[in-house]
């Protein structure tokens, strides 16, 4: 399907489709995938109705792109930049699209490093479940070595956040960002009955899912090329103090991010690529 313009706010994105009719939808900015509905129209990821489509600004829910870092794990602004960059359209199918982004280096007096990151996004299906594929690839296109962290900050639609637990995670280590970095381990599942905030080290590629018990629903989060897994939702006080994202809102989400992180940074010589990728399957109850 061809790049439309959303009416809604002037900016160009793809929609997807799969055979059994799941939908995707993919900015252009960013390369940033702002929905995945199942082929009855129910929402698997959250974006936030205060949500601001006014680039560069990043778009409050979905999967923002972070790259070339994640969070404050470096000099650059927030996140990097790519989540704020536009990207160009490469190859697209009714169920598919790639997209890349030509850094030049003047993108940001911090990380004057060439390179081309590519984001692909593939609708499928296994058995009766849904399923979504982000891969990414970053290739140094310069004459220097660059380090980046980078994340695949997917943001879930649930039915509510006392219903939910993450399991997966029991034994691996996670460096808390609420308590200054501190080393924990995770023991049994994660349930969220205040902010959370921690990059889990060295995640096993399968095996982490989100159960929902109001839904009977659970997503199954595979990944590859990412060690890390952030866990995120903001809670109270850090909903309220987000313009983009309503006090309530945080009831209704919750990240679990692929990422480099904690592992990182990972060096790239001139002309190395490196990928990595998520796949997510929503079996619904
Ligand atoms: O508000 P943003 O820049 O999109 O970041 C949203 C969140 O992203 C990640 O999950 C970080 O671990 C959090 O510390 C951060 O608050």
């Amino acid at each position: 399907m061809p790049v439309v313009v959303d009416e809604s706010n002037g900016m160009e994105k793809l929609v997807l489709k799969s055979e059994q009719g799941a939908i995707a939808e993919v900015y252009l900015h960013g390369a940033h995938v702002v929905s995945w509905q199942d082929a009855t129209g129910k929402d698997l990821m959250f974006t936030s109705k205060q949500a601001i489509f006014k680039p560069p600004k990043a778009i409050r829910g979905g999967v923002p792109v972070c790259f070339p870092q994640f969070g404050q794990l470096g000099p650059l602004g927030q996140h990097g930049f790519a989540r704020n960059t536009k990207f160009d359209l490469l190859q697209e199918t009714a169920d598919s699209a790639t997209l890349v982004l030509k850094a030049v280096g003047d993108e940001d007096e911090k990380y004057p490093y060439p390179f081309e990151l590519t984001v692909r996004v593939q609708l499928g299906q296994q058995g009766d479940a849904p399923t979504f594929t982000q891969e990414v690839a970053a290739n140094n296109t310069g004459s220097e070595e660059m380090s980046f962290t980078a994340a695949l900050h997917t943001y879930f639609k649930i039915s509510a956040i006392g219903n939910v637990a993450v399991s997966g995670l029991d034994g691996v280590t996670y460096t808390d960002s609420l308590q200054g970095g501190q080393r924990m381990q995770q023991s049994g599942d994660v349930i969220f009955d205040q902010e959370v905030d921690r990059i889990y080290l060295a995640v096993p590629d399968s095996g982490v899912q989100i159960s929902d018990s109001g839904s009977g629903a659970v997503f199954e989060v595979h990944k590859a090329g990412f060690p890390d897994a952030v866990v995120w939702n903001p809670w109270v006080a850090k909903a309220q103090a987000m313009a983009d994202f309503g006090d309530e809102e945080y009831k209704e989400m919750l990240c679990i991010e692929p990422a480099v992180a904690g592992s990182g940074p990972y060096k790239l010589a001139p002309g190395q690529t490196w990928s990595g990728s998520q796949t997510l399957v929503y079996k619904a109850a």
